[in-house]
Protein backbone atom coordinates (compact mmCIF):
# COMPACT_ATOMS: atom_id res chain seq x y z
CA UNK A 1 0.00 0.00 0.00
CA UNK A 2 1.20 3.27 -0.61
CA UNK A 3 1.59 6.01 2.09
CA UNK A 4 -1.07 8.16 0.35
CA UNK A 5 -3.54 5.45 0.08
CA UNK A 6 -2.63 4.51 4.03
CA UNK A 7 -5.78 4.22 6.09
CA UNK A 8 -6.16 7.00 8.38
CA UNK A 9 -6.91 5.36 12.03
CA UNK A 10 -10.37 6.21 13.47
CA UNK A 11 -10.84 5.24 17.18
CA UNK A 12 -14.33 5.72 18.72
CA UNK A 13 -13.87 6.52 22.49
CA UNK A 14 -16.77 6.17 25.20
CA UNK A 15 -16.02 9.44 27.43
CA UNK A 16 -17.72 10.49 30.95
CA UNK A 17 -18.83 13.23 31.65
CA UNK A 18 -18.86 12.79 35.67
CA UNK A 19 -20.89 15.33 37.78
CA UNK A 20 -20.81 16.08 41.21
CA UNK A 21 -22.67 18.98 42.91
CA UNK A 22 -23.09 21.03 40.24
CA UNK A 23 -19.31 20.55 39.08
CA UNK A 24 -17.79 18.09 36.25
CA UNK A 25 -14.80 15.87 36.49
CA UNK A 26 -11.85 16.84 33.90
CA UNK A 27 -9.17 14.86 33.68
CA UNK A 28 -5.14 16.03 32.72
CA UNK A 29 -3.94 12.95 31.09
CA UNK A 30 -0.24 12.28 31.95
CA UNK A 31 2.62 13.19 29.59
CA UNK A 32 3.61 9.65 28.85
CA UNK A 33 0.16 9.37 27.31
CA UNK A 34 -1.26 10.02 23.51
CA UNK A 35 -1.89 14.04 23.17
CA UNK A 36 -0.22 14.69 26.71
CA UNK A 37 -1.08 17.17 28.49
CA UNK A 38 -4.16 17.98 27.26
CA UNK A 39 -7.59 17.71 29.90
CA UNK A 40 -10.40 15.41 28.39
CA UNK A 41 -13.20 13.51 30.24
CA UNK A 42 -11.82 10.02 31.54
CA UNK A 43 -12.84 7.16 28.75
CA UNK A 44 -11.12 5.29 26.28
CA UNK A 45 -11.30 3.11 22.99
CA UNK A 46 -14.65 1.00 22.71
CA UNK A 47 -13.37 -2.88 22.24
CA UNK A 48 -14.90 -4.86 19.34
CA UNK A 49 -18.03 -6.14 20.48
CA UNK A 50 -18.36 -3.68 23.45
CA UNK A 51 -21.23 -1.41 23.89
CA UNK A 52 -20.40 2.08 24.65
CA UNK A 53 -21.72 2.21 28.31
CA UNK A 54 -20.06 -0.61 28.70
CA UNK A 55 -16.61 0.86 27.82
CA UNK A 56 -17.54 3.23 29.78
CA UNK A 57 -18.07 1.48 33.19
CA UNK A 58 -14.96 -0.26 32.45
CA UNK A 59 -12.83 2.31 31.62
CA UNK A 60 -14.02 4.03 34.72
CA UNK A 61 -12.79 1.18 37.26
CA UNK A 62 -9.21 1.12 35.21
CA UNK A 63 -8.61 4.60 34.94
CA UNK A 64 -9.87 5.67 38.30
CA UNK A 65 -11.38 2.93 40.26
CA UNK A 66 -14.57 4.01 40.27
CA UNK A 67 -18.22 2.18 39.62
CA UNK A 68 -20.04 4.96 37.34
CA UNK A 69 -23.69 5.03 36.60
CA UNK A 70 -23.92 6.06 33.13
CA UNK A 71 -27.19 8.92 32.20
CA UNK A 72 -27.97 10.69 29.10
CA UNK A 73 -25.83 10.08 25.78
CA UNK A 74 -25.12 13.83 24.74
CA UNK A 75 -23.71 14.50 20.80
CA UNK A 76 -21.13 12.55 19.55
CA UNK A 77 -18.34 14.40 18.52
CA UNK A 78 -16.06 13.72 14.89
CA UNK A 79 -12.45 15.51 14.65
CA UNK A 80 -9.83 14.72 12.60
CA UNK A 81 -6.38 15.16 14.25
CA UNK A 82 -3.30 15.30 12.32
CA UNK A 83 -2.41 11.15 12.16
CA UNK A 84 -5.97 9.74 12.97
CA UNK A 85 -9.51 10.97 13.49
CA UNK A 86 -11.45 10.07 16.64
CA UNK A 87 -15.55 10.19 17.38
CA UNK A 88 -16.29 10.68 21.32
CA UNK A 89 -19.28 9.60 22.51
CA UNK A 90 -19.96 11.50 25.69
CA UNK A 91 -22.56 10.38 28.93
CA UNK A 92 -23.39 11.83 31.79
CA UNK A 93 -22.10 9.81 34.67
CA UNK A 94 -22.65 9.97 38.26
CA UNK A 95 -19.74 8.10 40.82
CA UNK A 96 -22.03 5.04 42.19
CA UNK A 97 -19.17 3.83 44.68
CA UNK A 98 -15.73 4.11 45.00
CA UNK A 99 -12.70 6.83 45.75
CA UNK A 100 -10.97 8.35 42.59
CA UNK A 101 -7.63 7.03 42.37
CA UNK A 102 -5.28 8.05 39.42
CA UNK A 103 -4.19 5.07 37.49
CA UNK A 104 -3.12 6.96 34.03
CA UNK A 105 -4.00 10.59 34.69
CA UNK A 106 -1.60 12.99 36.42
CA UNK A 107 -4.95 15.33 37.53
CA UNK A 108 -8.12 15.91 38.12
CA UNK A 109 -10.10 19.03 38.93
CA UNK A 110 -13.87 19.33 39.69
CA UNK A 111 -14.50 22.74 37.63
CA UNK A 112 -17.66 24.23 37.19
CA UNK A 113 -18.81 23.89 33.74
CA UNK A 114 -18.61 27.91 33.05
CA UNK A 115 -14.87 27.44 33.90
CA UNK A 116 -14.13 24.23 31.72
CA UNK A 117 -12.56 26.36 29.31
CA UNK A 118 -10.01 27.97 30.89
CA UNK A 119 -8.18 24.79 30.85
CA UNK A 120 -6.91 23.33 27.48
CA UNK A 121 -8.40 20.57 25.92
CA UNK A 122 -7.92 17.75 23.62
CA UNK A 123 -9.76 19.63 20.37
CA UNK A 124 -12.02 16.73 20.17
CA UNK A 125 -13.34 17.88 23.12
CA UNK A 126 -14.43 21.57 22.38
CA UNK A 127 -17.94 20.79 20.79
CA UNK A 128 -18.69 18.52 23.31
CA UNK A 129 -17.99 20.75 26.27
CA UNK A 130 -19.84 23.53 24.54
CA UNK A 131 -23.07 21.05 24.25
CA UNK A 132 -22.67 20.03 28.05
CA UNK A 133 -22.61 24.22 29.10
CA UNK A 134 -25.93 25.08 27.07
CA UNK A 135 -27.41 21.68 28.95
CA UNK A 136 -26.20 23.21 32.44
CA UNK A 137 -27.41 26.17 31.68
CA UNK A 138 -30.59 25.33 31.37
CA UNK A 139 -30.20 23.34 34.95
N1 LIG B 1 -10.66 9.32 27.00
C1 LIG B 1 -10.68 10.36 26.18
N2 LIG B 1 -9.97 10.30 25.03
C2 LIG B 1 -10.01 11.39 24.25
C3 LIG B 1 -10.77 12.55 24.59
N3 LIG B 1 -10.59 13.47 23.61
C4 LIG B 1 -9.76 12.94 22.68
O1 LIG B 1 -9.37 13.47 21.65
N4 LIG B 1 -9.41 11.65 23.06
C5 LIG B 1 -8.54 10.76 22.29
O2 LIG B 1 -9.16 9.51 22.15
C6 LIG B 1 -8.19 8.45 22.32
C7 LIG B 1 -8.60 7.61 23.52
O3 LIG B 1 -7.80 6.55 23.59
P1 LIG B 1 -7.33 5.92 24.97
O4 LIG B 1 -7.29 6.93 26.06
O5 LIG B 1 -8.09 4.67 25.16
O6 LIG B 1 -5.91 5.44 24.63
P2 LIG B 1 -4.55 6.22 24.30
O7 LIG B 1 -4.51 6.65 22.88
O8 LIG B 1 -4.27 7.27 25.34
O9 LIG B 1 -3.52 5.10 24.56
P3 LIG B 1 -3.36 3.70 23.84
O10 LIG B 1 -3.57 3.92 22.35
O11 LIG B 1 -1.96 3.34 24.18
O12 LIG B 1 -4.38 2.80 24.46
C8 LIG B 1 -6.85 9.09 22.55
O13 LIG B 1 -6.15 9.18 21.35
C9 LIG B 1 -7.24 10.48 23.04
O14 LIG B 1 -6.28 11.42 22.70
C10 LIG B 1 -11.50 12.58 25.80
O15 LIG B 1 -12.17 13.55 26.20
N5 LIG B 1 -11.42 11.44 26.56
Amino acid sequence: MSHTEKQRRHVHVACAIVERDGLVLSALRSASMNLPLKWEFPGGKIEPGEGREECLKREMVEEMGVEVEVGQALTPATHSYPTFDVTLYPYLCRIASGEITLYEHSEVRWLPPAKMLELEWADADLPVILEYQQLSNRG
